[in-house]
């Protein structure tokens, strides 16, 4: 049986035509592209890829299937899903389903058999583009109509679509398959539970709350929404600002809830979280050309020297020009130089603008958590 065509269709006009992979339908989304080999199921439920078509630049993806396990959220939230070839076949001890399945299951609609190079070629030299992926409009101008009008993410307040809407504590473990392959991460565990952390969930990945149990934090989950006073209510002895999807700029409620919590308690924020504390310290963030997502993005700590290999999701970057007296650089991605991590001069705040949670990526920047709970500690009477 030869399998239903599907389309993409870019704003310059450009159409790819390839096989229908996961669900019937069309969507539009920023068209992008991340460089994992591996890491697929992680990247399809991390909520920060709300409003977003993604392609995936390794050839062959969908070989280990999909399990239960490596969730970083209760559902997938990309728009669309493009692989130049997805495995037929599918051999791992922990699959449940295909990759092909567990996108039909999530209604992701995907792409497959198209030349992924000469896409990402064009996004590398135009830019993220707006584009619509279709296996039901299979008429060239119709859908580059479609994609030129398209929403396209600036300007856009997409956490409210993705954070959730009641506060609740986690309760999930870290998992063994981690602390396995991590004998620093194995070494530091802690069972007993003596710090009190509030997350503010803005699209979380499930592995932040995770690593934080993990470390000693009984971690209070609460909506990206919340105030100030609601946060302290919780009487936490620090916060943390997650990662989420979209444009941090309309962001204005979490913005002023952060200006609320500097100073009063300790901070940690990451992606999202990081692009929202700097915000609130009087920074300006800006849209990159076609930003950074894999799991091989190379940061040097410049209050160490040392460089890391880091997982990576992020279209938009702490603009360095204006960053306020109050804050410093302490972190850079070394493939472009932008800002990678800042922390505050005087107040107990900082952040990184990748992912030390990884999941999927190298544990190379698990010291951070460490390092959070250090200025927590620190900070404990
Ligand atoms: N992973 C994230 O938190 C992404 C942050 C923001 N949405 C960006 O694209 O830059």
């Amino acid at each position: 049986m030869t399998q239903p065509i599907a389309k993409l269709a870019l704003e310059d006009g450009t159409v790819f035509t390839g096989r229908s992979l996961g669900a019937e339908g069309e969507v539009d989304g920023e068209v992008c592209f991340n460089t994992s080999m591996t890491g697929y199921q992680e990247i399809l439920t991390d909520p920060s890829y709300r409003g977003q078509i993604l392609t995936m630049t390794y050839t062959q993806i969908g070989n280990y299937g999909v399990n239960t396990e490596d969730m970083e959220s209760a559902k997938t939230h990309m728009s669309g899903f493009i692989v130049r070839e997805c495995s037929r076949r599918v051999s791992n001890f922990r699959s449940t389903q295909s990759l092909d399945e567990f996108l039909k299951q999530n209604g992701v609609v995907g792409l497959s058999g198209i030349d992924t190079r000469a896409l990402v070629r064009r996004l590398r030299s135009s830019g993220s583009m707006k584009g619509v992926l279709s296996n039901i409009d299979l008429d060239d101008a119709s859908l580059v109509e479609k994609a030129r009008n398209s929403a396209g993410l600036v300007g856009r307040d997409l956490v409210k679509e993705v954070m959730p809407t009641a506060g609740q504590s986690w309760t999930e473990k870290l998992s063994p398959w981690v602390k396995m392959g991590d004998k620093i991460r194995a070494d530091k565990s802690r069972t007993e539970l003596d710090l009190h952390v509030v997350a503010l969930d803005f699209g979380m990945k499930w592995n932040i709350p995770r690593h934080l149990q993990d470390m000693g934090c009984k971690v209070t989950v609460m909506p990206g929404s919340a105030t100030a006073e609601e946060v302290l209510s919780q009487n936490p002895d620090a916060v943390f600002l997650s990662n989420g999807p979209g444009d941090p700029e309309p962001l204005l409620g979490p913005i002023e809830t952060i200006r609320g919590l500097l100073g009063q308690k300790p901070i940690f924020g990451i992606c999202l979280g990081h692009q929202l504390l700097s915000l609130a310290c009087g920074a300006k963030t800006f849209k990159l050309k076609f930003g950074h997502r894999g799991a091989n993005q190379p940061v040097l700590d410049v209050t160490t020297g040392k460089v890391e290999i880091t997982s990576q999701n992020h279209g938009f970057a702490v603009d360095e020009a204006s960053l306020p007296d109050c804050l410093e650089v302490t972190h850079r991605n070394l493939n472009d130089n932008t800002v990678a991590g800042v922390r505050h001069k005087t107040l107990q705040a900082f952040s990184v603008q990748y992912h030390p949670e990884a999941s999927a990526g190298p544990h190379d920047s698990e010291y951070l958590f460490e390092r959070f709970r250090e200025m927590v500690d620190g900070q404990k009477v």
